[in-house]
């Protein structure tokens, strides 16, 4: 089902950040993190650079099997259409979109894309306005100006918080979290449902299942949006910080809600031709480290020299080369697992690259089609895929909606970056947030431990909620 159809007809206009007037103070510090203020942002943030999306030029929604395909032809269908003057001429310049897909083509929770009035982009070496309106008309350079007095709110450099100026409650994580009320399943129901399929696994029914439970949250007191981003992206300088919300502010059930959490995981990344993905699978809790042991070398003992997580890890890796491969001609990495070490836990990770190919018509397959081709792996569903799709649903107890679907952004040229929606919450009103975290299981796992995990994975989300 999609809603909010046909494409529509845009005008894009990029420009370099230093041709907009209004916008010299954040040139001085062009730190995408100081637009967290602003109303309603849609976010990719990792160290401070990346894209922030403010207002809305569209937006298409879409439920069901079809819905990476339904929005590919719709994003195809409105870039062909738009005119753009792009002159910065960079991946995530021109026509800008971002979105979430839900986890499962059963899912009743909508997928989607959104496509913001203003976006504004860094990397290491260029910063740019783009502004995008709904029309033929083409945006002028003084229309860029407006758009950013209207829709940029900009916290004042050196007020405090990391130093990225949005005060101090900003940096810190909070000191407490709210309390989480079990969603689907309580702990023991959800310890069963592991140990029923540690037992499915044990009877060679398949290799690895990623089970996951939700959470509820009620903060007691509004969410205020910019300041968990906030705190997201200043302490987990490594993870990709997102946030997008594709429908009405707050219409869940059935609607998408909004969604937002900071995801260590790189799904597929495409820049000018080449695709790149981070896979992680084998989890260690930095809660777990005995006292006076070496951090370092107890991550690596524990995780690196684990036979189990080692093969958890391997089935990711293998899954995520086997979606790509088709569209490559050349897929390297993943041969030697490396251990990133987030605040919260340890990870078993493996970059992989791979030199995309084109296709029978000529061009090199997107960021969007490769996220369709990848999802899911077997970092959040199992091997093999299929048999653990289906087993999810029988043992979760609850639709995923868009926890572990892909999240992020595309542009009109193929590029795009589609971080798997991990360590993170969907907004469900003004004070509640639904959190979701899932471990991955093999024949050797252990129901309590697993648990454990999970808890490990919902912290980084549930302490930069504010606490009651
Ligand atoms: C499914 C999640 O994590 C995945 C990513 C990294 C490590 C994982 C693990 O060790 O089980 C999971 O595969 C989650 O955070 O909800």
């Amino acid at each position: 089902m999609t809603t909010e159809f046909p494409a529509p007809r845009l005008s894009a206009l990029t420009l370099p950040l230093s041709e907009v007037p209004s916008a010299a103070d954040f040139a001085r510090d062009p730190d995408v993190r100081r637009l967290l203020a602003s109303e309603d942002p849609a976010t990719w943030i990792m160290r401070g650079r990346g894209l922030v999306g403010l207002g809305r030029a569209a937006s298409f929604r879409v439920r069901g099997g079809t819905r990476f395909t339904s929005a590919r032809v719709w994003w195809d269908a409105v870039s062909q259409d738009a005119a753009v003057m792009d002159r910065v001429d960079r991946p995530g310049t021109g026509l800008v979109g971002f979105g979430a897909f839900a986890f499962a083509p059963s899912s009743t929770v909508e997928s989607g894309l959104m496509v913001p009035e203003l976006v504004i982009g860094t990397s290491d070496d260029a910063a740019w306005l783009t502004l995008i309106s709904d029309g033929t008309a083409a945006p002028t350079p003084g229309d860029v100006d407006a758009a950013w007095q209207r829709l940029a709110r900009l916290a004042p450099t050196g007020a405090g918080g990391a130093g990225t100026g949005r005060g101090a409650a900003a940096g810190a994580a909070a000191s407490s979290y709210p309390t989480a009320v079990p969603g689907a399943l309580d702990e023991e129901r959800w310890m069963a449902a592991v140990a029923d399929g540690v037992g499915m696994i044990r009877a060679g029914e398949l290799d690895k299942l990623v089970l996951a439970r939700d959470v509820v949250v009620d903060t007691g007191e509004p969410i205020d949006l910019g300041a968990v981003l906030g705190r997201l992206s200043d302490r987990f300088a490594t993870c990709w910080t997102y946030c997008v919300r594709l429908g009405a502010e707050h219409d869940a059930p059935g609607g998408a809600g909004r969604l937002l959490g900071a995801t260590p995981e790189m799904l597929v990344r495409v820049h000018r031709g080449t695709a790149s993905a981070r896979v992680l699978a084998g989890t260690l809790d930095r809660q777990d480290l005995p006292e006076g042991a070496n951090p370092e070398d107890f991550a690596v003992t524990e995780l690196g020299g684990s036979e189990k997580q080692q093969r958890e890890h391997r089935f990711a890796v293998d899954s995520l080369i086997a979606g790509l491969s088709p569209y490559a001609d050349e897929v390297s990495g993943g041969e030697h697992p490396f251990i990133l070490a987030l605040p919260n836990v340890w990870h078993l990770a493996s970059d992989v690259t791979a030199r995309l190919r084109a296709g029978v018509d000529g061009t090199l397959p997107s960021a969007l089609e490769l996220a369709e081709a990848v999802h899911p792996t077997a970092a959040v569903c199992g091997t093999p895929t299929e048999t653990a799709g289906a087993v999810i649903e029988d043992l979760e107890r609850m639709d995923r909606g868009l926890y572990a679907g892909p999240v992020g952004w595309l542009d009109g040229a193929g590029n795009g970056e589609w971080g798997i929606a991990l360590r993170g919450a969907v907004q469900l009103d003004g004070h509640t947030a639904r959190v979701s975290a899932g471990c991955g299981i093999v024949a050797e796992s252990d129901p309590r431990a697993e648990l454990a995990e999970t808890w490990a994975k919902l912290r980084p989300m549930l302490e930069s909620l504010p606490a009651r």
